[in-house]
């Protein structure tokens, strides 16, 4: 037996066990006092809907998951917290002494996927697989959902860069992982020095209204931060007089940093009409001969005013994102849940008066079918012992179906636990930023297209099928 002994104020991370719901741990005892601890279980986690009206979501989250779960241990003030509730003295031994020893399977940090169809797969005893439920969506729905928000203003971005501005208007301390999720679905790099130094992610910025302010004028302002960061330099113009005063003196401080052998790096604006300010600063740059002047702007933007900036050919190389991005706007969480699919290899079933919310039943797997160029074609969720199948047909709409015998057909879930033993190197965000580019890159534009996009198909077997109606019928 062993306790472990923690400083109260050590972080959520290495506090995961009581980074809970409540009703976790009364579940928990109850199956230990039914004398069902060693009872097997079965969990899917999968959400409903893609957020902010989209056709996909990027799955992040992975890595901080399994931080958890490597750390994962009752404390001896936490069981002494847990004792003060009322919790009976074997359960909190129990408790005291439980290594994981789950399975788990799940798709890739970075990956594209679809509502319905499961991304993470959870075996283990019934008391461990339930008490992570809570852990699992707190992380997963998260940084799946920030790092979806990303690869959208990414995806508007195109070939300009965007960097993350949202530490000060995030929720809370939820700004260190929506920094790491909006790296991972594709923003180039973070002013969030906590994220960038814990996560190994670019560090960056530009300077606030209140350096210029605290100067006599301006252009002193500027010329002191030019002599400090000669070869780093992007100056805030919009404090006074953007076109008056801002751009003329950032091309004074601009022509000095040449004459020391220097170049201004670039001007931020942050007000106005975007679009007029860039064109015009980009005349006076330019007439100034300072071409690789870059113009940076910031505002309250997301991926819809960067499209439209763009459609209005701003010439601006440089998006700061902020608000926007970090709290998921418009969509304040998405909807993963985390549903019970079998115990003791039994297969188990949630029947809803909304259809839509019957689960699927037995242990899955999810493939996908690639057409010969390689784009992606649909999602099938399969029983574990189904063949790759010739046919998937909507969940629930059986006549509709589609015929995916000619096209390639990959798993998407991968082994991550093999019974408390983990399978993988966690992925850094820059490695899952990596591979969610290259699997964008393999979905139609249409799927990824802000109005309207077009839905992508995610079928299940016909085995399946049949497994979820039996169970339906029987529970009648
Ligand atoms: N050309 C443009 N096309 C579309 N949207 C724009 C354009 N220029 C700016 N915007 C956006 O319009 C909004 C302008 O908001 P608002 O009027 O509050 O800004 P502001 O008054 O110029 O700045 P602030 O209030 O910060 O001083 C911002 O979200 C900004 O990103
Ligand atoms: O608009 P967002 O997308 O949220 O981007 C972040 C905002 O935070 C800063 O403004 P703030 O007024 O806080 O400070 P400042 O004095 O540096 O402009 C920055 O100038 C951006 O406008
Ligand atoms: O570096 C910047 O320009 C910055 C950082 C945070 C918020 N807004 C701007």
């Amino acid at each position: 037996m062993s306790l472990v002994t923690s400083n109260p104020k050590t972080s959520v991370l290495q506090r995961p066990a009581i980074y809970t719901d409540y009703y976790e741990l009364t579940m928990a005892q109850g199956y230990f006092l039914a004398g069902r601890k060693d009872d097997r279980a079965s969990f899917d986690y999968f959400f409903r809907d893609n957020p902010f009206d989209g056709g996909y979501v990027i799955f992040a989250g992975l890595s901080d998951l399994i931080e958890i779960i490597e750390n994962y241990a009752f404390h001896e003030d936490e069981l002494a917290y847990l004792r003060a509730q009322g919790f009976r003295d074997e359960f909190l031994h129990y408790l005291q002494d439980l290594e994981l020893n789950v399975t788990i399977q799940a798709a890739k940090e970075g990956e594209v996927v679809f509502p319905r169809a499961p991304i993470l797969r959870v075996e283990g005893s019934i008391i461990e697989a339930q008490i992570l439920e809570t852990l699992i969506l707190n992380i997963l729905n998260f940084e799946s959902l920030i790092a979806t928000k990303a690869a959208r203003i990414k995806y508007a971005a195109g070939d300009h860069k965007v960097l993350d501005f949202g530490l000060r208007r995030a929720q809370g301390f939820g700004g260190i992982q929506a920094s790491k999720a909006a790296i991972i679905g594709g923003i180039e790099a973070t002013s969030n020095v906590y994220s960038a130094f814990k996560h190994g992610i670019p560090a960056s910025g530009t300077m606030a209204h209140s350096w210029i302010q605290s100067f006599e004028d301006e252009l002193t302002a500027f010329r002191k931060y030019a002599e400090y960061y000669p070869d780093n330099c992007i100056l805030l113009v919009d404090t006074y007089d953007t076109l008056g005063q801002g751009i003329p003196n950032a091309i004074e401080v601009a022509r000095e940093l040449e004459e020391a052998g220097h170049q201004l790096k670039g001007i931020r604006l942050d007000s106005g009409d975007l679009a007029y300010f860039a064109r015009k600063a980009r005349q006076q740059l330019d007439q100034a001969g300072l071409d690789y002047v870059k113009i940076a702007v910031s505002n309250q933007l997301d991926e819809r005013l960067i499209k439209s900036l763009l459609n209005q050919r701003a010439p601006i190389d440089l998006f700061g994102v902020g608000t926007r991005l970090v709290t998921g706007y418009e969509s304040p969480a998405l909807d993963g849940v985390y549903k019970l699919a079998s115990i003791n290899d039994e297969p188990k079933l949630k029947v809803s008066e909304n259809v839509e919310k019957t689960t699927l039943p037995g242990n899955k797997k999810v493939m996908r079918y690639s057409d010969a160029e390689g784009m992606f074609y649909g999602d099938g969720i399969l029983l574990a012992e189904d063949d790759d199948g010739k046919t998937i047909h909507h969940p629930f709409y059986p006549a509709k179906h589609a015929d995916i015998a000619s096209f390639s057909a990959e798993p998407i879930l991968h082994s991550v636990y093999k019974n408390g033993n983990l399978q993988i190197d966690p992925p850094t965000p820059i490695e899952s930023a990596a591979y969610a580019r290259k699997r964008l890159d393999k979905l139609n534009a249409e799927h990824k297209r802000f109005e309207n996009p077009h839905i992508y198909k995610v079928g299940i077997s016909q085995k399946l099928m049949d497994l979820r109606d039996q169970l339906i019928e029987k529970l009648k």
